[in-house]
């Protein structure tokens, strides 16, 4: 269980900034140190920027997670996962938010602010940054998608 006062970092671009913000409401409620790294309005943006910002932020350490919303998640996330310290997990529901925990020790999690219910992002959320990584067998295959792996000839 992951305490209230962990830090999360946030980003989206302009089809997800509503999304995000009241991601960031509830957290800030609950305690949660936050670093909102944009988009701020609803000008068309770019979500590689944002995608990119929150990945570098977890992989220095500046957040132990981090938050992304674009209008499906999709492009957010393949932005976050370019850094080789992220897992970002792509997640419409609370399953997949506890399942990618407990599996993927994901780091970082996308939403789709145009697929999902606000309610449920807010509940997948709140899922995520409490779900242990359940270690054993999936530590294995975790190392098997980080930096340095390479699959046998
Ligand atoms: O990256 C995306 C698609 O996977 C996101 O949904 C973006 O938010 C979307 O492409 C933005 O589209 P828009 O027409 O520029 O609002």
């Amino acid at each position: 269980m992951n305490p209230a006062n962990t830090p999360v970092a946030l980003g989206a671009d302009h089809a997800g900034v509503a999304m995000k913000a009241a991601i960031r409401e509830m957290l800030e409620a609950a305690g949660h140190p936050v670093a909102d790294l944009g988009t701020h309005g609803t000008e068309s943006v770019d979500y590689p920027d944002f995608g990119a910002a929150v990945a570098s932020t977890v992989a220095e350490g500046r957040a132990a997670f981090g938050v992304l919303v674009c209008g499906t998640g999709i492009g957010i996330s393949i932005a976050a996962n370019r850094n080789p310290a992220i897992r970002c997990a792509l997640v419409h529901d609370v399953t997949g938010a506890r399942l990618t925990r407990q599996h993927n020790d994901a780091n970082v999690i996308a939403l789709g602010a145009r697929m999902t219910g606000i309610e449920v992002a807010l509940d997948a959320v709140r899922t995520f940054l409490s779900t242990p990584f359940e270690g054993g067998r999936h530590g294995r295959r975790i190392q098997k998608i980080s930096p340095g792996w390479s699959a046998p000839q």
